[in-house]
C-alpha cells in the first residue's frame, strides 16, 4: 500500500522497499469530503495493533500482490476478519497490485473478482509502479462515501436520543424577555 499512496500522491513510483510499514503510518489525501488515509501494517503479527483502528474506519483498501499466492490467501483472511469487526456500512475495496509484473502473475484477475464478490467488495486491478487504476481505486472510495453519505437511511443518521437519554435531552424552547 506504501507504494500506491507514493503514487497516488506523488504521482511517481519510487522502486525499491520502503521499510516495511510496522505498527501505522499516515498518510493524508484530500478528498471530498476530507478523509484520512492510515497505512496500516499488512504483517500478520501487527493484526492486533490494526484491528483496534479499522474498527472504526469508514473505509478499507485492502491489497494484495497478483505475483503472491500467500498474500492473496492473506488478504482472504483479513477480509473474513474485517467482516466481523469492522462498521457495517464500511466501503471495503480489495486491490491486486503489481498488475504490471504480467509474467509472474499467479494469481489470475478473476480469483480476484471472485473473491470479491464473495464479500460483496468492490475490485481492482492496479500498479504503483505504472499508476495503473491507481487514481480510480482512490477516487471510487471518495465517491463510494460521498454516495452512502447521502443514501444513509434515516435511521443511521446522528440522533442525539442515542447518546442521552430523553430525559437529559437539552430543552428546545426557550424565551427571552
Ligand atoms: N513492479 C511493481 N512493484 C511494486 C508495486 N507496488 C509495490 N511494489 C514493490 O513491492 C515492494 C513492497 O512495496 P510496499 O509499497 O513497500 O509494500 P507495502 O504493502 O506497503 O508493505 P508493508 O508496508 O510491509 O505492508 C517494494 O519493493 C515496491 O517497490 C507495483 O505495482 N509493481
Amino acid at each position: 500500500l506504501t507504494s500506491l499512496l507514493v503514487q497516488f500522491d506523488q504521482g511517481k513510483f519510487i522502486p525499491g522497499s520502503f521499510s516495511a510499514t510496522v505498527g501505522i503510518g499516515f498518510t493524508v489525501i484530500h478528498f471530498t469530503p476530507d478523509a484520512s488515509i492510515w497505512d496500516t501494517a499488512g504483517q500478520e503479527r501487527f493484526r492486533s495493533v490494526t484491528h483496534a483502528y479499522y474498527r472504526d474506519a469508514q473505509a478499507l483498501l485492502l491489497l494484495y500482490d497478483i505475483t503472491s499466492k500467500s498474500s492473496f490467501d492473506n488478504t482472504r483472511a483479513w477480509l473474513t476478519e474485517i467482516h466481523e469487526y469492522a462498521q457495517n456500512d464500511v466501503v471495503i475495496m480489495l486491490l491486486g497490485n503489481k498488475s504490471d509484473m504480467a509474467s509472474a502473475r499467479v494469481i489470475r484477475r478473476e480469483e480476484g473478482e471472485k473473491l470479491a464478490r464473495e464479500y460483496g467488495v468492490i475490485f481492482l486491478e492496479t500498479s504503483a509502479k505504472t499508476g495503473l487504476n491507481v487514481d480510480e481505486a482512490f477516487m471510487t472510495v471518495g465517491k463510494e462515501l460521498v454516495r452512502r453519505s447521502v443514501q444513509l437511511p434515516v435511521e443511521h443518521r446522528f440522533h442525539l436520543h442515542d447518546v442521552m437519554p430523553p430525559e437529559k435531552e437539552p430543552s428546545v424552547c426557550c424565551s427571552f424577555r
